[in-house]
């Protein structure tokens, strides 16, 4: 039997049952689709055919800005056709973000947007893990206000991570890829926050959270392929490589989260063999404290407590390691007659001498050009058309005030990201990737005298930082559910960008490697590589 199957594996009966499988989810998202107002106005594809539909996913960047300068940049919502198994979405102008983003989560939600674009019935373990993100609940509560705590441990591990990757060889010129660099960097450091020292070096457990970070990527596009009502039995099947990952994970993680919960309860009992133990700084502890002030019995469940961990990875690494690989290659190949490069590396010895030569929240807050280098970065080379999705959960639709129109139960509502970053009328030179665009008035105000300093100036210039989202700045998302991650994103960002300018020369490139686009998302330049040499004068952050 097997041996028949495997002699029908031609690669014309594959084209025939990838055609089958195309041509089964186009009719099915057809039908399924949730059926627009006819006021608003349509972008691309005119015919519904199954050929038209396959080039959509090469035209449909092109369609999302046409839509953007004709009806956006007028004040006016359009419909964005899908293409192969994604559903069509309605893209509000940023004149509506405000209202989008007020609207209450039982009427318009981030977490259902999510769980359809991430497949959460199949890629998460459990449904439940992104029916109900709990972890994002622990986020939002406790990063920001134990980021500061954080720093000293972040910058230790910014400072080993990067020697093991750029090497120390100060004699000659080591080339690198950055992709994979910063994937031997990000993910260890990240979880230096989420699971502590000694797993954070792990390499079992960071390359199966990787792995599995990968999975969920590989299932979002597998799953357009796959017409809805065959997920049932195709989804566990993709799912396997999930659980084989995260069982991998889950054999450092349990333990870990075990001896945790005796120790938080031994401590908390007034043990006195517990005198001197102080808990963990990290997201394992913040989550059980957290749980059990929410009276959670559920999410007190170790192993409960290791799937957690992975959404969480999974918001976390790629997101993180596609801002500094954007970031590190934007600046690289700029023009070095710009200065970019040397300006962060005056500005990082100039700040860290200010403060005694270690990283705290005063001197990271100082690094203006390396966080406008970010933030700068993530405009010109965003790494997504569309986002901050929502998806109409109300039974009765939503209704606009400002147009009128209504989108009923299942639509989705995103914004422009693309077009908005790259405007003329919100950013001069819109295409030039500009790294001190949003540095360069806070650094004129600072150097004024107190006197010369108009407050309402001041805080109007403090709004171009990294961490503030707002009008001409949503890639981190905008109002509650913006990003929680972002604080500890910019001390991180702003940590290795500082550690590679202090001690390392690097190579200019002449041009930026190329970024591609599929549909709306982008596949970085992979391939990209760069050559570092260790600076004989190097400058140790916490040196
Ligand atoms: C450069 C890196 C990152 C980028 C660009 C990024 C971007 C985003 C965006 C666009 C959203 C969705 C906002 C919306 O739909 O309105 C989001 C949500 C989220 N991010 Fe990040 N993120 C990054 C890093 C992180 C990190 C390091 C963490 C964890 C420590 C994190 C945790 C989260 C969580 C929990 C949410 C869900 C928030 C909610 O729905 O309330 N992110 N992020």
């Amino acid at each position: 039997m097997s041996q028949m199957l495997l002699e029908n594996v031609t690669a014309g009966n594959v084209l025939v049952a990838v055609g089958v499988c195309l041509a089964g989810s186009s009719i099915l998202n057809a039908w399924r689709k949730p059926r627009y107002p006819s006021s608003l106005p349509r972008v691309g594809r005119d015919d519904k055919s199954i050929l038209s539909g396959l080039k959509g996913f090469m035209h449909v960047g092109g369609w999302l800005q046409d839509g953007y300068e004709k009806y956006n940049k007028a004040d006016k919502a359009f419909v964005l056709p899908g293409v192969l198994g994604t559903q069509a979405e309605v893209i509000v102008p940023m004149s509506q973000m405000q209202w989008l983003v007020e609207q209450p989560d039982n009427v318009l939600s981030t977490s259902a947007a999510h769980y359809d674009a991430l497949n959460g019935d199949y890629s998460f373990l459990t449904p439940r893990l992104l029916e109900h993100p709990y972890h994002e609940h622990v986020v939002h509560r406790n990063l920001a206000r134990n980021l500061n705590a954080l720093i000293p441990a972040l910058d230790d591990e910014v400072r080993r991570c990067m020697d093991d990757a750029f090497g120390t060889d100060t004699e000659n010129w080591t080339s690198v890829n950055v992709w994979d660099t910063l994937l031997a960097i990000v993910p260890r450091i990240t979880n230096r926050m989420m699971v502590g020292e000694l797993l954070c070096r792990n390499n079992e457990y960071l390359d199966n959270m990787v792995g599995f970070t990968n999975d969920v990527v590989r299932n979002m596009i597998l799953f357009n392929f796959i017409p809805r009502p065959l997920r049932p039995v195709f989804g566990p099947v993709l799912a396997l490589a999930n659980y084989y990952h995260y069982s991998k994970t889950a054999k450092h993680t349990l333990p870990l989260v075990k001896q945790r919960m005796v120790d938080l309860e031994r401590k908390d009992a007034g043990d006195p063999a517990y005198d001197d133990w102080e808990a963990p700084n990290d997201y394992i502890t913040w989550h059980i404290r957290q749980a059990t002030a929410d009276g959670l019995a559920e999410e007190l469940d170790p192993v409960r407590v290791t799937m957690r961990l992975v959404p969480l990875n999974f918001a976390a690494i790629h997101t993180t390691v596609m801002t500094a690989h954007g970031t590190l290659l934007d600046l690289i190949s700029a023009d070095p007659a710009r200065g970019y490069l040397d300006g962060i590396r005056e500005e990082a010895a100039r700040v860290l001498a200010d403060e005694g030569g270690v990283w705290n929240k005063n001197a990271l807050a100082k690094m203006y050009r390396a966080d406008s280098a970010v933030r700068e970065s993530m405009r010109v080379s965003n790494f997504a058309k569309i986002l901050v999705q929502r998806k109409v959960v109300a039974r009765e639709g939503v209704a606009n005030p400002s147009e009128g129109w209504h989108v009923p139960y299942g639509g989705t509502i995103s914004l422009p990201l693309h077009g908005n970053g790259h405007d003329g009328e919100n950013f001069e030179h819109p295409e030039e990737y500009d790294a001190f665009r949003n540095s360069r008035g806070r650094e004129e105000f600072e150097a004024r005298g107190v006197a010369e300093r108009d407050p309402d100036e001041g805080l109007k210039l403090k709004r171009q930082s990294l961490v503030t989202t707002g009008n001409t700045h949503i890639s981190f998302g905008h109002g509650r559910h913006a990003c929680p991650g972002r604080f500890f994103v910019a001390h991180e960002l702003k940590m290795i960008l500082a550690y590679l300018v202090l001690n390392y020369d690097v190579k200019p490139l002449p041009e930026r490697p190329a970024t591609k686009w599929i549909g709306l998302n982008t596949i970085p330049a992979t391939d990209a590589r760069i050559e570092v040499k260790r600076r004989t004068n190097a400058f140790t952050a916490s040196s």
